[in-house]
C-alpha cells in the first residue's frame, strides 16, 4: 500500500482534472491510494483584470510548485496552457494525458456563430490571443473583458447579456457543459494557446518512484505536440503576455506545427508552420519561432510588450 499526495488549484476545471489523474493512476496501480490537495493560487485570488496586467510568471502555478519542493504534495497537476515555459530547475513535467479537444468555442444562448452573431454584437473574453483574432475575423465586434473560472465567466455571460463568449473547448467538455458546447471556431480562423486541452503532471526531477507512476498514465503524441509548441513560445519569449497560437499535430512520428503572432487590434495577424518529427519537437518550434521572426513576427510582439497585455492565454 503506497499512499501519495497529489495538488491541485481549487477551481471546478483544476478538480475535475486532478480527479482524472488520480482515477488513471489508481487504475494503473491497484496497490496506490492518492490525497487531493488543494491550494488557491495567487491566479484565483487576483480577479480583476486591472490587477492581472501585474502578468507575472506562474501567477496559477507557484504556490503548488512550492508545495512540491517542500515535500507537502508528490505531484501536481496543471493545464499545460497555464504553465510558464520554462519550470524551477528541480521540477519536470513528469507525464501528460491524452490532450482533449485544443480548438476554442464560441458559446452563445441565442445559437450565434461567428459568422452570424450581428454587427457590434458584445463578446466576452479577455484573453490578447482570443481578442486578436476575433477582431481579424470581425473588426466589428465589441470585445469585453471577461475573468474568472468557467461557471464564472457563463454566469457572467448571462448576467451582463453578452451575445456569445469565447472559451477553451476542453474545459467545457470536462465540467459536462457540453449542451452549451456552441461553435467550435475553427483553426484557420482562431489557433488555440500553447497546451491548451493538455493535463500536465509536475513532479521532483529525481524522484524515480512517483516518475515511475506517473509514466502510466503518459500519453507520449500529446507530450510531442505540447514539447514543440512550448519551444516555439520560449523562442518567440512570448511567456503569457502576448497574442500568440499555436497547435501541433501528431501522426505516427511525423509533426505539423502551426502559429500564429498577431497585433493586440488584431490587424496584423502572422501565421506559418513548419512539419518536424516527434523525435526533436523542440527543433520544429525553434523554426517556426525565426520563420515568423523573419516575417516580422519581432516588431508585432515588441509593440505588444510595451502597450502591456495581461497574462490570460
Ligand atoms: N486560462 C484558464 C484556463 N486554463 C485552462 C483552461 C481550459 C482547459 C485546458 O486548456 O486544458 C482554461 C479555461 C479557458 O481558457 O477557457
Amino acid at each position: 500500500m503506497l499512499e501519495v499526495k497529489v495538488g491541485s488549484r481549487e477551481s471546478e476545471l483544476a478538480r475535475w482534472q486532478a480527479r482524472w489523474v488520480i482515477e488513471a493512476l489508481e487504475k494503473a496501480w491497484p496497490d496506490l491510494t492518492c490525497r487531493l490537495v488543494t491550494f488557491k493560487t495567487k491566479g484565483d485570488k487576483i480577479l480583476d483584470v486591472a490587477l492581472a496586467r501585474i502578468g507575472d510568471k506562474g501567477l496559477f502555478t507557484k504556490e503548488l510548485e512550492l508545495a512540491l519542493l517542500d515535500g507537502v504534495i508528490d505531484m501536481a497537476v496543471h493545464s499545460m496552457k497555464d504553465m510558464p515555459t520554462s519550470l524551477p530547475e528541480s521540477l519536470i513535467i513528469g507525464a501528460m494525458g491524452p490532450r482533449e479537444d485544443p480548438a476554442d468555442v464560441l458559446i452563445s444562448p441565442a445559437g450565434y456563430t461567428l459568422a452570424s452573431l450581428p454587427v457590434k454584437a458584445r463578446v466576452g473574453t479577455s484573453s490578447l490571443r482570443r481578442k486578436a483574432q476575433l477582431a481579424h475575423a470581425r473588426p466589428d465586434l465589441e470585445l469585453v473583458d471577461l475573468r474568472g473560472n468557467v461557471p464564472t465567466r457563463l454566469a457572467k455571460m448571462e448576467r451582463e447579456g453578452l451575445e456569445a463568449i469565447v472559451l477553451a473547448a476542453a474545459g467545457v467538455k470536462r465540467l459536462n457543459h457540453g449542451r452549451l458546447l456552441g461553435e467550435p471556431i475553427p483553426y484557420h480562423l482562431c489557433l488555440p494557446a500553447v497546451g491548451q486541452g493538455a493535463i500536465g503532471v509536475e513532479i521532483r526531477a529525481g524522484d524515480e518512484q512517483i516518475a515511475q507512476l506517473v509514466a502510466a498514465i503518459n500519453h507520449p503524441p500529446t507530450v510531442a505536440a505540447v514539447r514543440a509548441e512550448r519551444a516555439y513560445l520560449r523562442a518567440l519569449e512570448g511567456g503569457c503576455q502576448v497574442p500568440i497560437g499555436a497547435l501541433a499535430t501528431v501522426e505516427g512520428e511525423a509533426l505539423v506545427l502551426q502559429g500564429m503572432v498577431a497585433s493586440l487590434d488584431g490587424r496584423q495577424v502572422l501565421r506559418d508552420y513548419v512539419s518536424g518529427s516527434t523525435a526533436n519537437p523542440e527543433a520544429a518550434g525553434q523554426e517556426l519561432a525565426r520563420k515568423l521572426l523573419a516575417r516580422g513576427a519581432g516588431a508585432i510582439l515588441q509593440e505588444v510588450r510595451l502597450k502591456g497585455g495581461n497574462f490570460h492565454r
